[in-house]
């Protein structure tokens, strides 16, 4: 089994780099110089096979010189700031740097040569920032989407039941029952118990009382084990569900209902006066995307077109500095050895739990709230059965077998453990992703209200998704599946708990009382930041490479 144990405690206290003393009229120059290499801005990226501005004496003294940006982290954040820089102002020196031997992060994508498969996400919501950064990528032929009709169960008293599309479909289907139904319709056009003040509500308390405990248990609980392997018990409604829980109160009066109302008004206003752009593929109904060849093309065709110049990988950050210029000082352990580089402003993409070790040194009490944040573990296990293993309950096949739709969710009180399984060889069908006879499917297992999974050896996981295919998908005695990959991550997706925000205003405050600031060129960027979502990554990271190059013009401007 590949086991991720999050990415590994950074030291802090190994180094001990000799630097050259610079004094500081030399100090001074060099800064300058470095700041008008920033360079004009709106000229295009051209796409190159290696770029880097270190000269061979910078290297011999184990350093890269001054860099304009130095982003830490190659996971789709970080590449999507560092490629969206590099579009915007080719000139800019930056580099990105990874502690793993692969970009990607989260973003696992295998090939065996028979089986192409998913370890971490497995689809994104195909939105126009992800889509739009595929084409200035050049990967707008290696976008594809599933079938918008791809439905998602949820296993409710032993039948696995379609989430409602639409409105009529939750009225007239039997998702909820009517008792459920009337009280979720009135909740939502806003009869039903206000929010306390000043309160933040956790999802359960939210959706509870905005659409009643059935609506909650059916619909959202399984809902929370899908998106964040998280405990609604415990997940912010706020933080987790963003956009959903402001709509309570964006109407003309109260309720979900006309909120949702609203804010579909000001989406098509928006959309009409900012016409789409006319290369982004039509995106039908429901649908998810991925690429062509798994999801892992996006980061490595973002990195390709970055060159390794600025890529750089099996790159240890172990500690971070302020110098006197107010200049980030980053130390790395690296393939060829120590490596010391400084830079202008940094972006931090690793996750949380890192950077509280990369901080801990310029800003102990920040790295204290950096710790705090929490993800729980979670397995994916993708295994493989022949195509008539599968049992259909009234559902239709593919004319091959097997399953169709999107995957199916399992709601804690339903007893099965895994928390859901997705239907690989359906979503992604011409892709070739697994031999024509078989159906591969993809198992999430464990979060945070199933810690214990980490005890689990590879063949236990596999023996524990089939266990549950079985009671739900699977012909009776059906044989154990091929195992096609079992990966543990053992800290997986973090969890946008009770006070995330107050958590991260935190953090930030005391960075800036040690001047890390955004003002001062640290800036963080990251799932725990953006959110948890491949596409809302993305979409943070692009807009992230506007704030940092409006930061390096402005501090060019002012030096
Ligand atoms: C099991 C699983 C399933 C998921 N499923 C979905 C899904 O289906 N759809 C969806 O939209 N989202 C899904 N997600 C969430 C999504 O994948 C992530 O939120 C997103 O990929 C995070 O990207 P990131 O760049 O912010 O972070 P990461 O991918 O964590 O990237 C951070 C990078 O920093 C690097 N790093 C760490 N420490 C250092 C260091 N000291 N020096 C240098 N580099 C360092 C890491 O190696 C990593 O590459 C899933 C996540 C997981 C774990
Ligand atoms: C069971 C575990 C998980 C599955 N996916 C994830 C986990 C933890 C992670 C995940 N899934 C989605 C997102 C992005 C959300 C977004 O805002 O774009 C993340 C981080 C997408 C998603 N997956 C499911 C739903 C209902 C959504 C929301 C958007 C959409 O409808 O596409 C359902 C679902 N997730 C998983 C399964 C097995 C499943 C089944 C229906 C796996």
């Amino acid at each position: 089994m590949t086991m991720t144990t999050g990415i590994s405690s950074i030291g802090t206290k190994k180094n001990s780099i000799n630097r050259a003393k610079v004094s500081s009229t030399r100090r001074t120059r060099r800064v300058r110089a470095a700041l008008s290499s920033s360079g004009s801005k709106g000229s295009n990226f051209v796409v190159r096979a290696s770029s880097s501005s270190s000269s061979p004496s910078d290297d011999e003294n184990n350093s890269l010189g001054i860099k304009d940006t130095i982003i830490v982290g190659g996971g789709v954040s970080g590449l999507s700031t560092a490629f969206t820089m590099k579009s915007k102002n080719a000139s800019c020196d930056i580099m990105v740097t990874e502690i793993r031997d692969r970009v990607g992060g989260n973003v696992t994508s295998k090939n065996d040569g028979q089986y192409i498969w998913e370890e971490g996400p497995n689809s994104y919501q195909p939105g126009d920032a992800v889509l739009k950064l595929a084409c200035d990528a050049g990967m707008k032929e290696d976008i594809v989407l599933a079938n918008p009709d791809s439905d998602r169960y949820v296993l409710w008293d032993g039948e696995l039941r379609a989430l409602p599309k639409d409105i009529p479909t939750a009225v007239l289907g039997d998702f909820l029952t009517w008792p459920g139904k009337i009280r979720a319709g009135l909740g939502a056009v806003g009869i039903r118990m206000p929010k306390e003040e000043g309160k933040e509500e956790t999802v359960k308390e939210f959706v509870s009382r905005n659409l009643g405990e059935e609506a909650f248990q059916r619909l959202i609980e399984p809902f929370c084990s899908g998106v964040y392997a998280g405990d609604p018990a415990m997940l912010s409604a706020e933080a987790a569900t963003g956009r959903v829980s402001v709509l309570e109160n964006k109407g003309p009066w109260p309720g979900l209902f006309p909120g949702a109302l609203k804010a579909q008004y000001e989406g098509a206003k928006k959309k009409k006066e900012n016409p789409r752009d006319p290369r982004l593929p039509v995106i039908e109904g429901q649908t998810v995307g991925s690429f062509k060849g798994g999801l892992q093309t996006l980061p490595e065709g973002l990195a390709k077109q970055l060159g390794e110049g600025i890529v750089k990988l099996q790159w240890k950050l172990i500690k971070t500095e302020k110098t006197e210029d107010g200049l980030f000082s980053l130390t790395y352990e690296t393939p060829e050895g120590e490596k010391k580089v400084k830079a202008k402003s940094v972006v931090f993409t690793q996750p949380a739990y890192v950077v509280a070790d990369t901080v801990r040194s310029i800003a102990p009490e920040a790295a204290k709230s950096f710790e705090k944040f929490y993800y729980p573990p979670v397995a994916s296990v993708t295994v493989a059965y022949k195509r008539d293993a599968f049992k259909l309950d009234g559902r239709s096949a593919l004319p091959e077998g097997g399953l169709t739709g999107f995957g199916q969710l399992h709601p804690r009180t339903q007893k099965v453990r895994t928390l859901g399984t997705i239907y690989s060889s359906y979503l992604w069908a011409d892709d070739g992703r697994c031999p024509k006879d078989e159906f591969m499917i993809l198992n999430y297992i464990g979060g945070a209200r199933d810690v214990e999974i980490q005890k689990l050896n590879e063949d236990e996981l596999v023996q524990a998704v089939h266990a549950d295919a079985l009671k739900t998908i699977l012909k009776p005695d059906t044989p154990l599946p091929k195992k096609v990959g079992v990966r543990m991550w053992s800290k997986a997706i973090p969890q946008f708990n009770l006070g995330h925000w107050k958590l991260l205003d935190e953090a930030k405050e005391l960075l800036k009382k040690e001047k890390c600031s955004e003002e001062d060129g640290l800036f963080l960027g990251g799932n725990y930041v953006a959110g948890v979502a491949f596409g809302r990554c993305v979409e943070y990271g692009v807009d992230q490479a506007s704030d940092v190059l409006n930061f390096l013009d402005k501090q060019r401007r002012t030096v």
